[in-house]
C-alpha cells in the first residue's frame, strides 16, 4: 500500500501521478455560472470523456502501467460497458497504482469511520448544507460518497452542493518537491472544495503515511485577520500548483501570478530554506491575467535542454513590445513585464540574482542545474508568429505534460506551435493514432522519442487547463544522478 514518492524535475520518466476523470458535476454548468466556475464555456461531458480525456489515460496506462491496459483495451470502449473501466466506483475500473484517482483514494479513506464523519462535516460546513443533509451523506457507501462528494450529486439525482468542475486539474492542488508535499491554498472560491478534500487525501491515506511530516501548508500568521482590510487583501497567501515547477533536485520555481500571491511565494522562499527542501528558489512574476493564471500556462519543458513557451515573454517578444516606447518611461508602469528573482539559501534576501528574459533563466536550468551537454533550444507558442502565438497560448500550447524527456502531451489544435515542434525534429503524432500502433503491437511505449502527442482538445481547452495543468507527478526517475 505505502509507495515511494518521489520528483525533482519535470521531465524524469514519469511513473506515478493523479489525474482526476471529468465527472457528471461538469455537466451541470450553466453559461451564466461558466466563468465564475472558471470556464469560459459549457461543455458536452460526453464528448469530453469519451473522445478527449479517455485516450489521455490510455495514453498513461501505456505509458505507467501497459500490463493494465493492453490486454483490457478493447472491453474497455464497448458501449456495452458504458465505460465502467473508467470510473472509480464501479468494479470493472481499472485500478491502477500508477494512474491514480484521488476519487477512488477518498472512496479509501471514506471507509475509516473517524476520518469519515470529520471530512463530511467540514464539507458540508463550508457548503452550509443543513445537518439532516450532513446524517444523510454519512449514510452513503464510500464509493458513491466519494463521487458526491466531487460532483454535488446524490445516488438519486439531485444535487446538494456546486460542482467542482476543474478538479480535473490536479496540478493545482498539490505538488511533490522532492519528498514533500505542498499543498495549495486557492485563490478562488470556486476551487476550495477541492482543496478540503486533497487536504484529508494527503493527511489519512495510508499511500502518504511516510509522507506526513513531509506536507507542507502554508497560511498566513495566526493574528492576520485582525489586520484591516487594505492589509489583508496585501497580506493574504493563495498558491496555486500551476505556480510550482520543481524544475531540478536542488531548484524550485515559484510563479506569482493571478493566484499565487506575492506573500506566498515569500513564505515559501524561506520554509524551503528553513526545512531544507531546495537550495535555490526563483520566483517569476508574470502579469495577473486570466489568460495565463499559472506560470505553467507559459512554459513547460519537453527535454534537459528543450522548452516550449509563450513568445511575448521571450527576449524578442519583450524587446518588440517595447519598440517605439522610451524604455525608462514604461518600465515598472508596465503591467506585462516580467521580473525573475532568485534566492539561494544562505545568501542575503536582499540581494537576489536577477534574471532579465525567461530565456536566460531556462537556459540556466538547462545547463547549470542538469547538465545538458547541448545548448537550450525554445519552441514558441504559434511559432512565434502573430496572432497564433497568443492564440494557441491560450488554449494551451506551452502546457504540455512530460511522460519521460522528450516526450511530451499536448492539445492538437496548436498547429503552428507542432510546427515548432516539428522543426525541432520532433515526431507529431495523434493520440488515436498512436493508441492505435500499441493496440496493434505495432510499437511498444518504451520505443517512443522525441514525440509530441496529440491529444483532441475541443470540449477540454474551454477551460483553460492542458495536460500539464490535468496531472499531479507523484513519481519521476531522477534525471540527473
Ligand atoms: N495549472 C494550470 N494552469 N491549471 C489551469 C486551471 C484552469 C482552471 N479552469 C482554473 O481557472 O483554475
Amino acid at each position: 500500500m505505502e509507495q515511494k514518492l518521489h520528483v525533482s524535475s519535470e521531465v524524469g520518466t514519469l511513473r506515478k501521478l493523479m489525474i482526476h476523470s471529468p465527472d457528471e458535476g461538469i455537466g451541470k454548468v450553466i453559461p451564466t455560472k461558466a466563468q465564475e466556475w472558471l470556464f469560459e464555456d459549457i461543455i458536452h461531458v460526453e464528448t469530453m470523456r469519451s473522445k478527449e480525456y479517455d485516450l489521455y489515460i490510455k495514453l498513461l496506462l501505456y505509458f505507467l502501467d501497459y500490463e493494465k491496459i493492453h490486454q483490457q483495451i478493447s472491453d474497455a470502449d464497448h458501449p456495452e460497458n458504458k465505460r465502467n473501466f473508467y470510473k472509480p466506483d464501479k468494479e470493472e475500473y481499472f485500478l491502477s497504482d500508477k494512474v491514480i484517482e484521488p476519487q477512488y483514494l477518498l472512496s479509501e479513506i471514506l471507509d475509516m469511520r473517524d476520518v469519515r464523519n470529520r471530512l463530511v462535516a467540514s464539507i458540508c460546513a463550508y457548503e452550509e448544507t443543513s445537518y439532516h443533509t450532513q446524517e444523510e451523506l454519512l449514510e452513503i457507501p464510500s464509493k458513491i460518497l466519494a463521487r458526491t462528494l466531487i460532483s454535488g450529486i446524490m445516488p438519486d439525482g439531485s444535487m446538494i452542493f456546486p460542482p467542482i468542475p476543474n478538479f480535473i486539474f490536479t496540478r493545482d492542488i498539490g505538488i511533490m518537491i522532492n519528498d514533500h508535499i505542498l499543498l495549495n491554498k486557492p485563490a478562488k472560491a470556486a476551487r476550495a472544495r477541492e482543496s478540503i478534500l486533497a487536504k484529508y487525501i494527503f493527511h489519512n491515506h495510508p499511500m502518504f503515511a511516510t509522507y506526513k511530516d513531509n506536507i507542507i501548508e502554508v497560511n498566513e500568521p495566526k493574528d492576520f485577520f485582525l489586520l484591516d482590510n487594505e492589509e489583508l487583501s496585501k497580506s493574504r497567501i493563495t498558491l496555486e500548483g500551476g505556480d510550482i515547477m520543481t524544475i531540478a533536485p536542488n531548484h524550485l520555481l515559484v510563479g506569482v501570478s493571478e493566484r499565487t500571491s506575492l506573500h506566498a511565494a515569500s513564505m515559501l522562499v524561506q520554509i524551503m530554506h528553513e526545512r531544507n527542501v531546495v537550495e535555490k528558489v526563483t520566483v517569476i512574476r508574470i502579469p495577473a491575467k486570466r489568460a495565463y493564471m499559472h506560470i505553467d500556462t507559459t512554459f513547460t519543458q519537453v527535454k534537459r535542454n528543450l522548452w516550449v513557451m509563450f513568445g511575448s515573454f521571450s527576449k524578442q517578444g519583450m524587446e518588440q513590445e517595447q519598440r517605439g516606447f522610451i524604455r525608462s518611461l514604461v518600465g515598472e508602469q508596465n503591467s506585462d513585464h516580467l521580473e525573475i528573482l532568485q534566492y539561494v539559501k544562505g545568501e542575503d534576501y536582499n540581494t537576489p540574482k536577477r534574471f532579465t528574459y525567461l530565456e536566460d533563466l531556462l537556459d540556466d536550468i538547462s545547463q547549470n542545474d542538469l547538465h545538458s551537454t547541448e545548448p537550450t533550444e525554445f519552441i514558441y507558442s504559434g511559432d512565434n508568429q502573430f496572432p497564433y502565438g497568443r492564440r494557441e497560448q491560450w488554449t494551451d500550447s506551452c502546457n504540455v505534460l512530460a511522460i519521460k524527456e522528450g516526450v511530451v502531451i499536448g492539445y492538437d489544435r496548436n498547429d503552428k506551435t507542432s510546427e515548432g515542434f516539428r522543426k525541432k525534429g520532433m515526431t507529431v503524432i495523434d493520440a488515436a493514432e498512436l493508441l492505435d500502433k500499441f493496440d496493434r503491437e505495432e510499437l511498444h511505449p518504451d520505443q517512443v522519442e522525441n514525440t509530441l502527442i496529440l491529444l483532441p482538445s475541443a470540449e477540454l481547452s474551454r477551460a483553460r487547463g492542458g495536460s500539464h495543468c490535468m496531472s499531479m507527478p507523484l513519481f519521476r526517475d531522477p534525471l540527473i544522478g
